[in-house]
């Protein structure tokens, strides 16, 4: 898109009022469009969000001979994997860099064609973001790992893979679904202990059982997969996107407003919802949705750290620490799963916000970027008014945050960049627009 068209202007300071609806989960959809390349079949999955992550994969799925349909009206998307190919590299790189879902694509490809390359991946830019865990996934499931190749890395695995003991030195979101995309076909039994076990994921779960794999998951975050032949496709229905739902708590909260954001589920919400009532936001949890809004008077406070599930997820954070700039006092938010997701604070700060930034790690416990040159803890200070400006969209989660601190600031201010927020959230500009705020 043309820069100059890439801005939407907010004159904020208006509460946001209103019902909202949000649809499937972007964090599962797009892993489950890739479940349906295991099955040499039809696969259909409902309540699908219209957002750009469904398009750049459905196009990736595409490119490698799958047909894809997508009803964005409706939220169905059809997948038909009964001819599957290798794509294309270069088309694949144009595609690849604006998400990360390519680096799952490894164990289907190699389970339906014998090798898979990876092109380069994209994603938030909120650190630095490795595959490590992912690779040695595979090679432990049998493949072999050639970073080298001149089309990115080339995964190949000459006797099929096979069933292994993985564990994994931290709860990773995507090397937890490498692993059950890849074992689920592979030979023999596979243990992954230390995963991650995010709703996302376990919906991934219920599909790949639709499909007809065996998985269990123990208590201590083991999963125990029994590879089998084969699978064929699901239907299925996304649960919906709790950071959606959360992003536009927190808008409700820092616009003094009351949204009711239909499809919303209180399941995958408890840790926020908690949160959410500490920092003094009302909520009603109803059989349609929840009800959130600021019911008058201070915010409070409070300290959190971001964790796997079921702790405060690192995607909830950069919404909220908007809304802790209207709490009365100090808060602190010590992000503890990616060690570069404060840059989103500088506008803030230049917008009126007191938010200081620190190394250590301001938490009940030391993490993983301890003694490291991250900036990972914020201390907020308020509540300070906020004053609109002149703002560039640094990543998805970020990019809503300053669309949401525009809508409280008074004055004018002009969000560039917005597109990027298309990748996670489907037809902000629409919902913004049923919540009366002013914008164009
Ligand atoms: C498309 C998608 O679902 N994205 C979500 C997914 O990202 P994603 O799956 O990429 O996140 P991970 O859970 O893998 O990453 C968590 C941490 O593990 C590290 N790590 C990860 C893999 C690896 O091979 N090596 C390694 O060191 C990462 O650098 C990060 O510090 O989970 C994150 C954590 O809930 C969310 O913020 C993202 O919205
Ligand atoms: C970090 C995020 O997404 P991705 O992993 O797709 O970059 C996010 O959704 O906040």
């Amino acid at each position: 898109m043309n820069p100059e068209e890439d801005v939407l202007h907010v004159e904020g300071g208006k509460p946001l009022n209103g019902t909202i609806k949000v649809r499937g989960a972007k964090n599962f959809v797009s892993k489950a469009m890739v479940a349906a390349l295991l099955a040499p079949g039809k696969s259909v999955l409902k309540n699908v969000p219209e957002i750009r992550d469904v398009h750049v994969v459905s196009d990736l799925l595409r490119l490698h001979g799958v047909e894809v349909d997508v009803d964005g009206a409706n939220g169905i998307v059809t997948i038909d994997a009964s001819h599957v190919q290798l794509a294309d590299v270069a088309d694949v790189d144009t595609l690849s860099g604006s998400s990360r879902i390519p680096i799952l694509f490894s164990g289907p490809l190699v389970h339906r064609l014998g090798e898979a390359f990876i092109p380069a991946l994209g994603g938030c830019n909120i650190g630095g973001r490795p595959i490590d865990f992912h690779l040695e996934t595979l090679r432990k499931l049998g493949a072999t790992v050639d970073k080298e190749h001149k089309d990115g890395i080339h995964i190949t695995a000459p006797n099929g893979l096979h069933g292994a003991k993985i564990h994994l030195p931290y709860p990773s979101v995507g090397a937890t679904e490498q692993t059950l995309l890849a074992a689920v076909l592979a030979e023999g039994k596979t243990e992954l202990s230390g995963a991650a076990t995010e709703p996302e994921i376990m919906d991934l779960v219920c599909v790949l059982q639709k499909m007809g794999a065996i998985i269990s998951v123990d208590v201590d975050r083991t999963f125990r997969i029994e590879g089998v032949k084969e699978l064929s496709g699901y239907t299925h229905t996304s649960l919906t996107d709790r950071i959606e739902a959360a992003s536009w708590a927190s808008a409700a909260l820092a616009t003094h407003g009351d949204i009711f954001v239909k499809g919303a589920t209180q399941p995958g919400m408890i840790t926020f919802l908690n949160v959410f009532r500490k920092v003094g936001g009302k909520f009603e949890v109803t059989d349609k949705g929840i009800r959130f809004w600021h019911p008058g008077g201070d915010l409070h406070p409070v300290a959190i750290e971001t964790d796997v599930h079921p702790g405060f997820m690192t995607d909830w954070q950069q919404p909220l620490v908007v809304a802790l700039t209207q709490a009365n006092g100090l808060s602190i938010v010590h992000e503890t799963v990616y060690e570069n997701r404060f840059g989103f604070t500088k506008p803030l700060v230049q917008m009126g916000a007191t938010i200081q930034l620190y190394r250590e790690c301001l938490g009940s416990l030391p993490c993983r970027f301890q003694q490291r040159n991250y900036k990972h803890s914020a201390v907020i200070f308020g509540p300070t008014p906020l004053t609109g400006r002149d703002i560039d969209v640094p990543d998805l989660r970020g990019g809503f945050s300053h669309l949401i601190a525009a809508l409280a600031a008074s004055g004018p201010s002009d969000v560039h960049g917005i597109s990027l927020i298309d990748r996670g959230y489907a037809d902000f500009r629409g919902k913004l627009a049923a919540l009366g705020a002013d914008f164009d």
